[in-house]
């Protein structure tokens, strides 16, 4: 299977570049950044509410809806795939991140 983020992130980005009559995309970028973030907090709303009450199914849709609309907010803040992915890089050399001063875990 292709890289779909990479091809998500490929299209948002051209969307922005070169604007489409009809485009979700595009209608997201002309309304702006209070806009897109706007819809990233109501889709991670509802990822929510579909992890708690709702079927797999349902999560991973919402789930394809989040990841969306944060690649539309990286794309307009001009944040690429990989620089995330080196910021993951980073933190992945680093183990056991549980504070040291946090209450030892002894109810499951
Ligand atoms: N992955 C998505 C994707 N996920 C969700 N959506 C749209 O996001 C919207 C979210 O639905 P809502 O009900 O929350 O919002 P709404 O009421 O339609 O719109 P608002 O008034 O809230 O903005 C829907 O219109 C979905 O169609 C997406 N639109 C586009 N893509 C990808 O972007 C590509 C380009 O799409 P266009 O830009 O439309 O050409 C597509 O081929 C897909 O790969």
């Amino acid at each position: 299977m292709e890289n779909e983020f990479a091809v998500l992130y490929e299209t948002v980005m051209d969307r922005k570049l070169n604007p489409e009559e009809g485009s979700y995309t595009s209608y997201l970028y002309s309304k702006g950044e209070e806009k897109i973030l706007k819809k990233v907090g109501e889709e991670c709303t509802e990822v929510i509410i579909a992890s708690l009450s709702q079927s797999k199914e349902d999560l991973v849709n919402e789930l394809g809806d989040l990841f969306y609309h944060v690649m539309v907010l990286m794309a307009q803040k001009e944040v690429s795939l990989q620089e995330v992915e080196a910021e993951l890089a980073k933190r992945s050399n680093k183990k056991h991140n549980l504070k040291a001063e946090r209450k030892p875990v002894t109810n499951y």
